[in-house]
């Protein structure tokens, strides 16, 4: 997976954060788009000068991350100040953090391109201004902006329209430019964007109906609330009189206001809370169901594309509903309010209606200025609370690696930056609170005195009782909170601003990638499922003599690159037929696996056909590709389907063993017969259940897959994979951490049972056996072999040559070599002379 490559630069690490920061092939394109903001070229050049003083084009400066998402470290240059400078002209987001001035390259230097400022004015709350390269704008294909390397992995085509679009239009849902300032519409565009598809799902009428439900609650507690302001005003109006018959009285209705109102109040934020709870789940539902298909998460991992997107799924999407329905609710109860209370408070004092607004007013204006930093750093907080537990799980998951290299200071060290690195910005965040709180708390209890100190002229000249006193307080309580909701939210709305961006960015990607547009490549390989044909029908021109075994797999002029361009094989042409097991061969790093991968359609970069031959009537011809760019709809859930049908028919094996969280069966049926094992859920009442949070069943490759093992059947492939003995020491219905609790071994051989349960007709096996002994990987070859699985190895132990007929030899790419970097022959070593290109 490591080796150097021939035609990959030197440093190939480093010169992937240089160009995911410079453009790299996109350079001329960028440079194009931004030839009108001179900073920012500025600070490109700068940036240019910092990753290559020397200007060799070698591995240089070493501000970024390895692929392990490990800073790499910085060196120090007086370019990089002077671009931070430049990067804080063109953004105050710089200048927020103390971490971005301390170490500003160190590791969010890319936040400088694709990092969240906020632009706050005193009358317009004008939030989230993407920033990209450095200047104020530009969030133009999240997979080349927000991503780090996903700029250098995805390289644009040529696209004049996009070049000639106006400023401010939008595309592929997509938010381009918007002038000098993204403002509150473009915040409002983005939430809508996130919010809609559910209000116009399957489940509108339930949401919708619940939605008035909760609508009509909080109506009935602002009634019930304008109820109590009058009681309260004949209650103490009563008591100022020491009339205490009138006093009873009006305590009676209190008690009685009480026990009528109060359910209201409790119904009502229960009702909302069900709501943005079922919001939720139907969110998340769709959120995961998008991140899961066409190999998303793959894409979003593999290329960087954003940051978190398990958090984004989880806290994000939490946050997102019920501050959605709270703030909905809040804005509602507000005008209400107004109307209601406006009304006893004009009619009580007319100048006290003027004091309020004047008030109500210069405060807002006075704590947007205070708060005017919070959007950010909510979305900066959010981000490196994520990037923390993200260490976390990481230190979790390799427990054992670490523990072996003895690397708990090393990761400690990791964590603790990480932990820094949220504490700095929590100091800050914490920082521009208690400013906003100091004004806010000020301003919350001057109004406790403020009415009584406008109207108690009149009391002491008796023109109003003291009843009053106390109603306008009420009154003027009520209708301040509505006028001061941005001074009261403020906080909660620069965190609700920062999520609706997160999401939004999410959204997009999501959305690219099921458009198929995630990375922006004219070239794509192309994988096509064709009906399979036996020989006799292939072959029988009556010119040839029938062969005896069909085709299971045909590659034509494939030329395989890596996401970021790099040629790994060139015109790869070759034919599997049933029966002939054909091994990779080649120097680590050649791109065996890269092979596998473009076969199993995650890498699409490069040119090329690839043709499965799948047995059964049911395949009309049909290309994966079209599958993957038909949009999210039930269409393209059934043609998933079948494309999932048809790739249930080869199975590949990876090189690391992926064992799920569940069952020793669970690992058996998986992924073949996932569906049926994983429990929906922990409550055995179904009834309740929401509809988009049970699984649909799998009803297109229902008939394809083979009929789901019994448990003597698992048994018997445990025996037959050699380990038999695991159901001593536990049962098949026992959960554990299974990639802790097996060998490397012992998993391998459990992909082997997966395989052999799933009985395909064309097995991709990626170093499988690398972790066995060769008695072992003998008798595992010997198993599929005589389960009727034909299947493509890779592998570097000569000792597999004797389990496969024909062998694919690829070496290094060199990109000066007129030669093609593959050759293929039979594996018997008395004719390993003829191998056709050596
Ligand atoms: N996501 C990626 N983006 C860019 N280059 C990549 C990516 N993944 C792998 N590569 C590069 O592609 C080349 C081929 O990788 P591949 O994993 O196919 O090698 P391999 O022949 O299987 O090596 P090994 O025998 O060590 O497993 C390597 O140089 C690797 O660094």
């Amino acid at each position: 997976m490591s080796g150097a490559q021939g035609a990959e630069p030197k440093g190939s690490k480093t010169a992937t954060t240089y160009e995911s920061i410079g453009g790299g092939e996109n350079r001329t394109r960028t440079d194009l788009r931004s030839r009108e903001d001179q900073g920012c070229i500025q600070v490109e050049k700068l940036q240019e000068k910092v990753h290559d003083p020397a200007g060799k084009g070698g591995p240089v400066f070493g501000a970024g991350k390895d692929e392990n998402k490990q800073d790499l470290g910085v060196t120090e240059y007086p370019e990089r100040k002077k671009m931070i400078l430049l990067a804080q002209q063109a953004h105050p987001l710089f200048t927020l953090s103390s971490t971005y001035k301390s170490n500003p390259l160190s590791h969010h230097h890319v936040k400088l391109h694709v990092g969240f400022g906020v632009v706050i004015t005193p009358f317009s709350l004008l939030p989230i201004m993407p920033i990209c390269r450095g200047r104020p704008y530009r969030r133009r294909s999240l997979s080349r902006c927000a991503s780090s390397s996903a700029a250098k992995q995805a390289p644009l085509p040529p696209d004049p329209d996009k070049e000639n679009r106006e400023v401010g239009e939008e595309s592929d849902g997509v938010v381009v430019a918007q002038g000098e300032s993204p403002d509150l519409q473009t915040l409002f565009r983005r939430f809508w964007k996130v919010a809609a598809p559910y209000w116009t799902s399957d489940d509108k009428v339930q949401a919708r109906l619940q939605l008035a439900g909760v609508f009509a609650l909080t109506l009935a507690t602002t009634g019930i609330s304008v109820g109590f302001n009058f009681l309260g005003r004949d209650f103490f109006n009563a008591l100022a009189n020491k009339d205490q018959e009138q006093f009873t009285k009006q305590l009676l209705y209190y008690l009685g206001g009480f026990a009528g109102g109060i359910p209201f109040f409790v119904l009502r934020d229960y009702a909302r809370e069900t709501l943005s709870l079922r919001w939720r789940s139907w969110m998340t539902s769709y959120y995961m169901d998008r991140y899961l298909k066409n190999q998303t998460f793959y894409k979003i991992q593999s290329q960087s594309i954003i940051d978190n997107p398990d958090q984004r799924i989880v806290d994000d999407l939490s946050s997102f509903t019920g501050t959605s329905i709270a703030f909905s609710l809040t804005l509602f109860n507000a005008f209400v309010d107004l109307i209601s209370f406006s009304n006893i408070l004009y009619g009580i004092y007319p100048p006290l209606f003027v004091v309020l607004l004047i008030y109500s007013i210069g405060g807002t204006a006075i704590s947007i200025f205070l708060g005017r930093g919070l959007v950010n750093l909510n979305f900066l907080q959010e981000k490196k609370e994520a990037d923390f537990r993200y260490g976390l799980v990481r230190v979790r998951e390799n427990a054992e690696s670490i523990a072996f290299y003895s690397g708990e200071k090393n990761e400690k060290q990791l964590l603790l930056q990480r932990f820094k690195s949220a504490f700095e910005n929590l100091t800050q965040l914490l920082i521009a609170s208690r400013n906003l709180d100091f004004f806010t708390s000020g301003y919350r209890y001057l109004i406790q005195v403020l009415p009584a100190a406008v109207v108690a002229p009149m009391y002491f000249s008796g023109k109003i009782e003291f009843g009053v006193i106390n109603q306008s307080l009420s009154a003027f309580n009520h209708i301040l909170g509505d006028f001061s909701l941005i001074v009261y939210q403020f906080q909660a709305i620069s965190a609700f601003s920062a999520v609706i961006n997160r999401l939004a960015e999410f959204d997009d990607v999501l959305d690219r990638s099921g458009s198929n547009s995630l990375t922006d490549t004219l070239e794509d390989i192309q994988i096509t499922y064709k009906e399979f044909r036996s020989s006799s029908t292939l072959e029988s021109n009556g010119s040839t003599p029938p062969e005896k075994y069909g085709t299971l797999l045909e590659i034509e002029d494939l030329i395989l690159k890596t996401p970021s361009e790099s040629t790994l094989v060139r015109e790869l042409s070759l034919t599997i037929k049933e029966k002939d097991n054909l091994l990779v061969m080649g120097p680590s790093g050649s791109g065996k696996t890269s092979l596998l991968r473009a076969m199993a359609g995650l890498w699409k970069t490069g040119t090329g056909k690839i043709t499965y031959y799948v047995k059964g009537s049911e395949y009309p011809e049909q290309s994966i590709c079209s599958d993957v760019n038909t949009p999210v709809n039930n269409a393209h859930n059934e043609a998933n389907g079948k494309s999932a049908s048809r790739k249930s028919r080869i199975f590949f094996l990876p090189q690391r063993p992926y064992m799920v969280l569940g069952t020793l069966r669970q690992q058996l049926l998986y992924p073949t017969w996932a569906d049926d094992v994983v429990p929906m859920s922990d409550s055995s009442d179904q009834k309740n259940a929401l509809p988009f949070l049970t699984n649909s069943p799998n009803s297109d490759n229902v008939n394809e897959k083979p009929m789901k093992p019994t448990t003597d059947e698992l048994m018997k492939i445990l025996e037959a994979v050699r380990l038999g003995y695991l159901l001593a020491r536990f049962s098949l219905d026992s959960t554990h951490e299974w990639s802790s609790v097996l060998s490397l071994g012992e998993q391998q051989r459990l992909a082997f049972a997966r395989l052999l349960l799933s009985k395909p007709q064309l097995a991709l096996l990626d170093e499988s056996t690398s972790a066995l002994d060769e008695a072992n990987e003998v008798h595992l070859y010997q198993k599929i072999e005589a389960a009727d699985i034909t299947y493509v190895s890779i592998g570097h132990r000569s000792s597999l040559c004797d389990y496969h007929n024909r062998i694919l030899r690829i070496v290094t790419f060199d990109s000066n070599s007129e030669q093609l970097n593959w050759s293929i022959g039979p594996t018997r070593p008395e004719s390993s002379l003829k191998f056709t290109n050596l």
